[in-house]
């Protein structure tokens, strides 16, 4: 089946962020620095209309930004995944955050999380989570970048509030045979200038993004091309006779290998992981969107930089606290988030309390890991411990100031 090409896309990507420290399990409630966020967001709320939405009834169907439905509801809605590799991972997230899903059964669509009394949380097919994002049916979701480019296509009503869930993760690519014709074409430029490909007989693309596939290749400036869609094994299309090419999600790249596919330079159309989006008309019209969307951007925020990062104590001797600190500023990767924390050991020494040690605490990138005990030792540290860091709340997270100004807030 051919399709026609349609063009225009741009998506909203903020980018990531940085930290300061802070733990423990009643860390959700509004104390430390989040509480000075909470009220900057009552002030903006403030000035904005707060009244319940009322919005038209209408269809639902893709990029139908001025498409809107739903009268008058409370309830703030999130959108996950029902099926698909996307479903358990993002219930993962969100309970390593501490927002967990209350889903009586696996057949019920609709849950709630205690942690958020006014939001419920509706389980669609990913690309449903888009289309009803759009058309006012839902507030918030998570869904892969890949599928909010398709099923968005640029609508300025979708705003991406975090671009890096950290699951998920894969790229939208063409893929060619590596025998035949193909054998010994790698890039896209010399896909395209392959005297095959005329008016009459197309390169055929087997693809399901038939909006990101014909707007990459009209992008590309390749002209003779046509798509046909399909919904799984894309892989198997080109061995079929069916295509010649295939656009299809890469992750690991054992389909391609396994079905004597390949890559070229150039072929990539996106890269992709799971991301939080909103929409823009719920996020400035609907009363407690905002608010919402601000606890769950800090939650994510948090454990997601603590996931890359450990805590490691150890205990270095030293004459004052000052000295221990120059000895391990030495050390190029230990300096945790700000500067390591060092405090006196009380050691009690023939009846008399005195400090001898001192206890150096940072925080490590867990790549880094081994590599800083290595240079804690050099400089004399002892009795290493290491601890995985479950949150990292930053004074305010980058992204949170991003979506407001995106918002125009
Ligand atoms: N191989 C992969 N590795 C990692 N992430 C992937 C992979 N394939 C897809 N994804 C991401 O996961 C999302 C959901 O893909 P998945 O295949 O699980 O669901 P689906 O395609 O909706 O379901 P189905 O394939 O059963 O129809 C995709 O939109 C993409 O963002
Ligand atoms: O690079 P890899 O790690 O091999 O992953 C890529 C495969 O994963 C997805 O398929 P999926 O498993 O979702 O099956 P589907 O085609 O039925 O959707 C995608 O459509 C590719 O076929
Ligand atoms: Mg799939």
């Amino acid at each position: 089946m051919s399709i026609s090409i349609p063009l225009n896309t741009t998506l909203h990507f903020s980018p990531s962020s940085s930290t300061s420290l802070v733990p423990s399990s009643s860390l959700f409630s509004p104390i430390h620095s989040t509480a000075v966020a909470v009220c900057g967001i009552r002030q903006r709320c403030l000035r904005m209309v707060t009244s319940c939405v009322s919005y038209a009834q209408s269809s639902v169907q893709n990029g139908a930004s001025d498409a809107v439905s739903v009268v008058g509801r409370n309830q703030i809605r999130l959108g996950l995944p029902s099926k698909g590799r996307m479903a358990a991972d993002s219930l993962d997230l969100l309970k390593d955050c501490q927002l967990f899903v209350k889903q009586v059964n696996p057949r019920q669509y609709v849950a709630q999380i205690p942690q958020l009394p006014n939001t419920e949380v509706w389980f669609q097919r990913p690309k449903d989570i888009v289309r009803k994002l759009l058309s006012g049916d839902l507030d918030l979701g998570i869904v892969g970048l890949d599928i909010v480019g398709e099923f968005g296509q640029g609508d300025e009503d979708l705003i991406i509030v975090h671009e890096a869930l950290n699951f998920g993760d894969c790229h939208l690519s063409l893929a060619i045979p590596n025998y035949g014709i193909f054998e010994n074409i790698n890039s896209l430029k010399e896909l395209a200038q392959m005297p095959q490909w005329t008016e009459e007989r197309p390169l055929r693309v087997a693809t399901g993004f038939t909006y990101l596939g014909p707007k990459f290749m009209k992008e590309n400036g390749i002209k003779h091309v046509t798509f046909s869609t399909a919904d799984g094994a894309l892989e198997a299309a080109p061995a079929m006779g069916i295509a010649d090419a295939i656009l299809d999600l890469v992750s690991s790249g054992t389909t391609l290998k396994e079905n004597n596919l390949k890559e070229i330079e150039g072929g990539i159309v996106l890269e992709s992981q799971a991301a939080l989006v909103a929409s823009r008309r719920a996020l400035t019209e609907r009363k407690g969107a905002l608010e919402t969307v601000h606890e769950i951007l800090e939650r994510l925020e948090a454990h997601l930089k603590a996931d890359g990062q450990f805590t490691v104590v150890a205990n270095m001797r030293g004459t004052d606290a000052e000295e221990v600190a120059e000895r391990v500023k030495t050390q190029p990767s230990l300096s945790g988030l700000q500067g390591p924390t060092i405090s006196p050991v009380y050691c009690k020494r023939d009846g008399k309390v005195s400090i001898e040690y001192y206890a150096i605490v940072i925080c490590v990138p867990k790549k880094a890991l081994y590599e800083s005990v290595k240079q804690l030792r050099a400089v004399g540290g002892s009795g290493v411990l290491v601890s995985p860091l479950t949150y990292i709340f930053d004074e305010e997270t980058p992204r949170w100031s991003q979506l407001l100004s995106n918002l125009g807030l």
